[in-house]
């Protein structure tokens, strides 16, 4: 465990050992890279590479432009830095800033589904490092340089640019510039300000500082008007202590020196420069009504609850995703290459900029519909001072932004490959976004919003302590330990695990005042199924799954989690003599696997080993329900061996009859089978059954049986390289996920906050 500082203290909503963890364990770090072409037989190798790969070699060499159909260029952007400036961190060196460059390369496929890679380029020297990417070009569609200091990032960016011929962007520059431009838009109209009359000063005159005040010039904000300032205080002409030609080109003339005085009367602070940086005295000097944007990270340069203290009038926003109103690039940069390669544009111009800031501003005052309200943490969000920007979550960004870009290049003559029909490609862009990002976020932020109070019933296990510790942390709830408090608290102590934290509470069922009540409730079910008092006496006393859903089933916790320590078929029995199904419900086991950008739910992955039509066409009706609970539009296929008919047998008629159930229950979902697995998830497969009723690809896959759900998903996960995540119990009247034994502590949360959202949101 490295020294923490301060900064590590300061954050919030997850510990120093959990972003260690996160980036160690399985396979380290962030990325991989993974094939889109089948590499398995001689033909696939002869098509591949030698000698098939000749072809499109000598098809590039006569045009290069085939480049972009033949190889993945036009999907492939380079995340690059030195090191030189990492966030707020200064300069820590090419190898330490790897981790940020890989986010940000994740970040790109994870928002804008394009491919990146991180290249770490170690030298300060800016010819080396012109000399090391120029050369590049023909790998990638667009470089995005990061984290570079000025002002060598101004000379670096300016001669790639000259001499490459795709887009080279500076993200601390520009894409802060974009975000920071939005937000300003939006933050001026609330306060009914313009950009005529509006005094800004601008703390930091480095590379952030200088593109997001050479931005909102180019928008008509009067230059006369901004006051730069650095670290020897304020800009002005004349002035030549620590300055460079992109501070002179900013220089104004003015008597003030130092921050203070500038601030004086400031209706707008932008911060691009270091922690703590402004004073409460600083915010008490400005302007009614004043604009704060401390964009600093990872600590801004003042928080919104120091200025809180001072006044109630501020607009504030930060770089950070635990406050409201994020001023941060992560808004920007996957979309803006998303629109600049879909049209092969050859620079990102300020055109482009431009509209990716007025697409965001515009968006911010859009009405947020249902889907998109889940995204947003608190209430649905209504443009106001709270709410100035969209959030990084946003799953309508992925459509706004890129047109805007993709249209501002054509208008300016840099796009090489003009969209003509826009309508469609707004359709493209939404089907890109992966569903991962926003139904897990989708879950988190309704639990937030109404945290829940969940048992951890394993609660002497490493994974479970560490897991209640992140669902307190990103304040889910209260995480209930279920153990013996000496023990847990010397194993936290040696596994470095902080049980102190607020949100955490022990329970030691032994010593716990509710055992009376818990064993009068179990013996009043199991009484007539062969249990005696003093039976159910030691199930509450000694078992921990029992006294957990004892817990819930009486009211003392929202929901449970478990399953570490037993298998599957047992904690459930536990669970289910404690715990009946809902009225009407039959309890299944759904399993969501993520692959490739798709979310396919499969069941039932936990419950029913040969199901009757009758049960199969309740599965089909329960895991539609936690589809449509999930937010999807349910399109559900009855998987068989055979499809429709053929070949035909006695397993594949029972999935036949279920469909006719479904029919005869007139349910409000699509639903269709029995058919084969390609059929329903496979767009072509699927166009030979011309009469098949689904209106798309299957994403709900109803099992004939438990062997063919469990065989299926662990292939998916151990082959096919999906996150799967489940089985989620379904229908039970009380929530409880139970985790796999190898669960680690990411699934534990998952199931935990899964298990608060089905306790009702
Ligand atoms: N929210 C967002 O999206 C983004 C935020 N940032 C943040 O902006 C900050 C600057 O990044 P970047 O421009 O890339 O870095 P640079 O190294 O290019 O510039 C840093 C600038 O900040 C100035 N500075 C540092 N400390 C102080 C201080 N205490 N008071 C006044 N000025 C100070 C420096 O002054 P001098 O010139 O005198 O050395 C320099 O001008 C970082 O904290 C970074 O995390 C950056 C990009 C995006
Ligand atoms: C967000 C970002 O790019 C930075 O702080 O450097
Ligand atoms: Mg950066």
């Amino acid at each position: 465990m490295p020294a923490t500082d301060k900064s590590d203290r300061a954050m919030t909503s997850v510990t120093a050992q959990e972003a260690l963890d996160f980036h160690s364990q399985g396979r380290p770090g962030k990325l991989e890279i993974s094939p889109t072409k089948p590499m398995a037989t001689q033909r696939d190798l002869s098509l591949a590479y030698s000698p098939g790969v000749a072809v499109p070699v000598k098809a590039i060499a006569e045009d290069p432009q085939t480049a972009y159909d033949y190889t993945a260029r036009g999907n492939m952007v380079a995340v690059i830095s030195n090191g030189t400036a990492i966030l707020g961190l200064g300069n820590l060196g090419a190898l330490a800033s790897k981790p940020v460059m890989e986010g940000k390369s994740v970040l790109f496929k994870r928002f804008a589904d394009v491919d990146s890679i991180d290249l770490e380029v170690d030298t300060e020297s800016v010819d080396e490092f012109v000399n090391c990417v120029r050369f590049l070009g023909p790998s990638f569609g667009g470089i995005n340089l990061e984290d570079i200091k000025a002002p060598d990032c101004f000379i670096i960016e300016q001669r790639l640019r000259e001499v490459m011929d795709i887009p080279v962007f500076h993200d601390d520059q520009h894409g802060t510039a974009i975000i920071a431009a939005a937000g300003l838009i939006n933050a001026l109209t609330l306060t009914g300000r313009d950009f005529k009359t509006t005094r800004l000063v601008c703390n930091g005159a480095g590379a952030a500082a200088i593109a997001c005040i050479e931005l909102i010039k180019a928008m008509g904000f009067n230059p006369d008007n901004i006051i730069l300032c650095d670290t020897k205080g304020v800009i002005y002409k004349g002035r030549t202590d620590g300055m460079n030609q992109w501070k002179s080109a900013h220089a104004i003339e003015t008597d003030l020196r130092t921050l203070v005085d500038a601030v004086e009367g400031a209706d707008v602070f932008f911060g691009l420069s270091a922690k703590g940086a402004l004073s409460s005295d600083m915010v008490r000097s400005m302007a009614p009504r004043p604009i704060i944007f401390a964009m600093a990270n990872p600590d801004p340069e003042i928080t919104p609850e120091e200025v809180a203290e001072i006044r109630d009038d501020a607009i504030v926003a930060t770089g950070r995703s635990d406050y409201p109103n994020q001023v941060n690039n992560v808004l920007g940069f996957p979309y803006i290459f998303r629109g600049a390669l879909d049209v092969r544009a050859s620079t990102i111009n300020d055109a482009m900029k431009i509209a990716a800031a007025e697409a965001l501003a515009s968006l911010a005052k859009e009405d947020v519909p249902d889907d998109v309200a889940a995204a947003y943490q608190g209430n649905r969000p209504r443009f106001g001072p709270h709410y100035i920007i969209p959030v990084p979550f946003d799953p309508r960004l992925i459509s706004a932004i890129p047109i805007a870009v993709a249209k501002a290049a054509m208008e300016t003559g840099v796009a090489r490959k003009p969209i003509t029909d826009l309508a469609a490609y707004g359709r493209q862009l939404s089907a890109r976004r992966d569903p991962i990002a926003s139904t897990l976020q989708r879950i988190y932020e309704r639990v937030r919003r109404q945290p829940k109070r969940i048992v951890f019933a394993e609660g002497e296990e490493v994974q479970m302590m560490r897991s209640a510790v992140a669902y307190a942390n990103q304040q889910l709830g209260t995480a209930i330990l279920l153990g013996r408090e000496e023990q847990m608290r010397e194993t936290a102590e040696r596994e470095g695990i902080d049980l102190n934290r607020p949100g955490i509470q022990i329970v030691n069922a032994r010593l716990s005042k509710r055992v009376g009540a818990y064993t009068d409730y179990l013996y009043a079910r199991l009484q007539r199924r062969g249990y005696l008092f003093r039976d159910v006496q030691r199930l509450i006393n000694n078992d921990r799954n029992h006294f957990a859903a004892s817990m819930v089933a009486l009211g003392d916790a929202d929901g449970m989690v478990t399953g570490l320590t037993r298998n599957y078929s047992t904690a459930l029995e536990d669970v289910r003599r404690c715990i009946d199904a809902k009225p009407g419900h039959r309890v299944i086991g759904v399993s969501i696997a993520l692959c490739r950008g798709r979310t396919v739910l499969v069941a039932d992955t936990a419950v029913h080993d040969m199901p009757t039509a009758e049960e199969l066409a309740d599965i089909a009706e329960e895991a539609a329900g936690l589809a449509k609970r999930l937010g999807y539009m349910p399109r559900v296929a009855l998987l068989a061996y055979s499809t429709f008919g053929h070949p035909s047998g006695e397993r594949s008629e029972r999935v036949r009859e279920a469909v006719k159930i479904l029919d005869r229950r007139r349910v409000d979902f699509e639903y269709d089978g029995e058919m084969a697995a390609d059929v329903a998830l496979n767009a072509r497969v699927m166009e030979q059954y011309p009469f098949c009723r689904l209106s798309g690809t299957a994403n709900v896959l109803v099992m004939p049986a438990f062997h063919s759900a469990s065989i299926s998903t662990k292939m998916l996960q151990e082959l096919g390289g999906s996150m799967v995540i489940g089985p989620l119990l379904v229908g039970l009247d009380k929530s409880v996920q139970i985790a796999s034994m190898s669960a680690k502590d990411s699934d534990i949360v998952n199931m935990a906050a899964i298990a608060a959202y089905n306790a009702g949101t």
